[in-house]
């Protein structure tokens, strides 16, 4: 389970605490809907959860390990919504995929091509095999998306939390990009925290859905608690 537990943090010294005793617990297998206004705070509980901001306090741990205890590529993933922005404009699809893996950049671009039949083929899967030797500009913005989140998994993550991945798409690109990634969950037991402004969208998506509010402390109170940083 990824238990992200009594979290604090704020972006500087005089700025205000934007997480204040949040905690959350995400099951393997499972689609959690993490909702509230824009500001509110859900990308910097998403990239603390994801072990790329450090908490002021409280802990982040996966299977009762702390997150920063893990070797390798960390078990909980980070996909953002601007998948252009992830990745080289000039390598081809399949480098892109390849970079997540270890190895020279051959052998990693042949296991993409591998796994990529094997698994993602076009009925199913995230990846289509004829898009690999395009360029990121020569697919949708929905296909780009899907390869960002192939990219993700490629790693083996137990946990991806996912950032508003599907708000730049429209809704029939959404309802696509978010079955093929049910499909990756029931099919691997990953456990996706999925962010969003659109709670409609998480009702659809999600097994539950929780409000940034009720996850953390009253504000009135986090000063006290909250150390200094
Ligand atoms: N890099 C940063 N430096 C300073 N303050 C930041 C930074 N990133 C976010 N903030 C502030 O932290 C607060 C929470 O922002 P955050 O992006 O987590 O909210 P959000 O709920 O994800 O919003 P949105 O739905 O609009 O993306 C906001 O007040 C924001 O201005």
């Amino acid at each position: 389970m990824l238990v992200a537990d009594d979290l604090s943090y704020r972006y500087s010294r005089r700025s205000p605490w934007v997480l204040h005793g949040h905690s959350l617990q995400l099951r393997p297998g499972r689609v959690l809907g993490l909702q509230g206004p824009s500001g509110s705070g859900k990308s910097t509980l998403a990239a603390v959860a994801a072990g790329l901001r450090t908490p002021a306090s409280g802990t982040v741990t996966v299977d009762g390990r702390p997150l920063a205890s893990y070797a390798g590529p960390s078990p909980v993933q980070l996909v953002l919504q601007h998948p252009e922005r992830a990745m080289n404009p000039r390598w081809r699809i399949r480098d892109v995929l390849a970079e997540a893996l270890p190895g020279s950049r051959r052998e990693a671009a042949a296991q993409v091509s591998a796994r990529v039949e094997a698994e993602w083929d076009a009925h199913h899967g995230l990846v289509s095999p004829t898009w690999l030797d395009r360029y990121p500009h020569e697919v949708s913005g929905g296909e780009l998306q899907r390869v960002n989140l192939a990219r993700a998994l490629l790693t083996g993550p137990k946990y991806l939390v996912a950032d508003e991945i599907s708000a730049s798409l429209d809704a029939i690109t959404q309802t696509v990009l978010w079955h093929r990634l049910d499909h990756e969950v029931a099919e691997t037991g990953l456990g996706v925290l999925a962010v969003s402004h659109d709670r409609a969208l998480l009702e659809q998506v999600a097994d539950e859905v929780l409000d940034f509010a009720t996850l953390g402390d009253v504000i009135r109170s986090a000063p006290q608690k909250a150390p200094t940083v």
